[in-house]
């Protein structure tokens, strides 16, 4: 793909995430049903809130300005508005016509209809709550349905300034509608939930920091949604909490805060790019401030002041995000992969919303369905780049293990592996046996066939040694061309006759490198496990035994001599 949209791709991803995690507004208007088309929706522009008779009588009628696109548009935090709703057909009564305002969150409507003494009051918190329906929408019933030209005056007390919309749906709409809201809202709310607890759960087992700021991302934003979204109204003295402006600011700001931790973590800002993961810390200071002061107490810059940290964060992170698909770094194409949804509901919200194009049924539930995924895809995001880090540290273990040219144990790896395995002959009392090898004028091999031709000839000793071995038995490059082989339940004799047979199959099949025939010889010591003896101490007794062979003249295998004398080889030179 071309590097250019990667980089675009990343940058319009990072402020998207940090946009959406942010903006709890936008959420609401998931739930935008069509525009009512059967009523004209007028507002009052009057200065002062007018009395109720006044509206019921008509006498008001003059302050009422119609509304052109029929939305109902809070003018600021807390303020009564009155609204004027006019049949503009008939509305008959025979399929239980249901007035539906939504979205529902943070109002406190009060419905006069045509006859009424007392008005009907609907909120999704507090006693105005109406348990027979779903919080999708706040529901009016009329029972009499409507007479082209009948008004309903709607009074309305928002806590925030979403707009909301009204529609006439039949009562059997409504309730079907009910039922789908609240399985699919089950489902994502606890499959977020669920994905949280993993997240946690994956942290606790691994300790890997990033899953717990992924976790709490996901529960912070679970908890907003739920709150916001009404599903929380069972518990009633949640009701001022989930209305108080405070707990939105706290809830938002730490989703905010969760995230840009994940952010520095998934994308290893610390290691990659210093500067921006110490902007983002700073941030997330401001930020986790802004929460501990909102916590006592709210003022009136303190959502322009978290808006202010968040552009800067979101600055910061776009610059990583592009820093990071510039690199390649794997880690983008996940976020890709996680955010892709979420951008392509969000247009598709933000197109309904504007009357783009229709709201389809599906937007209704586009967000939290594409933030769960968002959700799996950076847990399993998470997890995939933990399976690459084991397999980096196991690959460097393996190469701090191994000799890399001849693929046997290196001198640190066998000494801590014969230190194991005599530990447990000395246990169980079982046999244990050590091969000391070396080649026989090596550098002679070096001085005339070259460096490359002598690093082939360690290749080849290595592999016909470790062929002369059990699976169970050890072998390792003690350095230069000594090799060391353990033979685990061998006795010194079984040992010498191996070491014979390591001798010979050298010496009757010279090497073939490079096109030549290189003939090369062997010395061994061979030594056996005694009683309370170290592995230390019986490499020592094999070196000693190795050096014997050397002093001898070469091409032999030497036992120990304190356990059993020299033993001329057969092909002894
Ligand atoms: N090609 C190659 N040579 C190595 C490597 N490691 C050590 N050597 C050489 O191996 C030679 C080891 O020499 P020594 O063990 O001292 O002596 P030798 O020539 O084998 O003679 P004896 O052991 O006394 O029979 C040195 O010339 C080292 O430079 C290696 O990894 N590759």
């Amino acid at each position: 793909m071309d590097r250019g949209v990667w980089r675009i791709g990343g940058a319009g991803l990072a402020l998207l995430c940090l946009i959406l995690v942010w903006c709890g507004p936008l959420r609401a208007q998931t739930a935008l049903p069509p525009p009512a088309t059967e009523l004209a929706v007028a507002r009052w522009t009057g200065a002062e809130e007018p009395a109720l008779w006044q509206v019921l009588s008509g006498a008001a009628a003059s302050g009422f300005a119609e509304v052109e696109d029929g939305r109902l548009v809070p003018t600021a935090r807390r303020e009564v508005g009155w609204w004027r709703l006019v049949a503009l057909r008939d509305i008959a009564p025979h399929n239980a016509p249901q007035l539906v305002l939504t979205p529902p969150h943070r109002k406190r409507v009060e419905l006069w209809r045509p006859g009424d003494s007392e008005p009907l009051a609907r909120a999704i918190y507090g006693r105005d709550a109406d348990y027979s329906h779903s919080t999708r929408f706040l529901v009016f019933p009329l029972p009499q349905g409507l007479r082209r030209g009948d008004a309903l005056y709607l009074r309305m007390i928002a806590a925030d300034v979403v707009p909301a919309q009204v529609s006439i749906l039949p009562g059997q709409e409504v309730y079907r509608g009910d039922i789908v809201y609240v399985a699919v809202r089950t489902f994502v709310l606890t499959v977020l939930g669920l994905i949280a607890l993993l997240a946690f759960g994956l942290w606790i087992g691994l300790r890997e920091r990033g899953y717990v700021f992924l976790g709490l991302t996901l529960a912070t934003q679970m908890l907003a949604m739920a709150i916001e979204g009404g599903e929380m109204r069972a518990w009633l003295e949640l009701g001022p909490l989930a209305l108080d402006r405070r707990m939105d600011i706290i809830l938002n700001t730490a989703a905010v805060v969760a995230s840009l931790r994940f952010f520095s973590l998934f994308l290893r800002l610390r290691d990659l790019q210093p500067t921006a993961a110490r902007l983002l810390d700073g941030c997330c200071v401001l930020l986790g401030g802004l929460i501990a002061v909102t916590i006592f107490k709210t003022w009136r810059y303190s959502g322009s002041f978290g808006n202010l940290v968040l552009l800067a964060a979101i600055a910061v992170v776009l610059y990583a995000i592009g820093a990071a698909v510039w690199r390649r770094q794997r880690e983008g194409v996940f976020l890709l992969v996680a955010w892709s949804p979420l951008i392509v509901s969000l247009v598709a919200l933000v197109g309904a919303y504007q009357r783009w194009w229709p709201m389809y049924r599906w937007l209704e539930f586009a967000y939290p369905s594409s933030l769960a995924f968002s959700g799996l895809a950076l847990l399993f995001g998470l997890t995939s780049r933990l399976r690459q880090l084991r397999h980096d540290r196991d690959r460097a273990q393996h190469r701090a293990s191994y000799d890399a040219l001849t693929g046997v144990l290196a001198r640190t790896a066998l000494e801590e592996a014969l230190a194991a395995a005599v530990g447990r002959a000395q246990r169980s009392g079982e046999a244990l046996s050590v091969l000391f090898l070396d080649i026989d004028h090596f550098k002679r091999i070096n001085d005339e066939h070259g460096h490359r031709a002598g690093d082939e000839a360690l290749r080849i000793v290595a592999l016909r040694a470790r062929n002369r071995l059990r699976p169970g038995d050890l072998c390792g490059r003690y350095g230069g061309d000594e090799m060391v082989a353990v033979l685990i339940g061998a006795r010194l004799d079984e040992a010498l006759r191996v070491a014979e047979h390591m001798r010979l199959a050298l010496n009757d099949h010279p090497l073939s490198i490079e096109g030549r025939l290189i003939p090369i010889a062997l010395s061994l010591g061979v030594a056996e496990l005694r009683p309370g003896e170290s592995g230390e101490q019986l490499l020592r007794r094999a070196d000693a035994a190795l050096y014997a062979s050397k002093s001898a003249g070469r091409d032999r295998v030497t036992a120990d001599r304190a356990a059993l004398g020299a033993v001329p080889a057969a092909g002894a030179a």
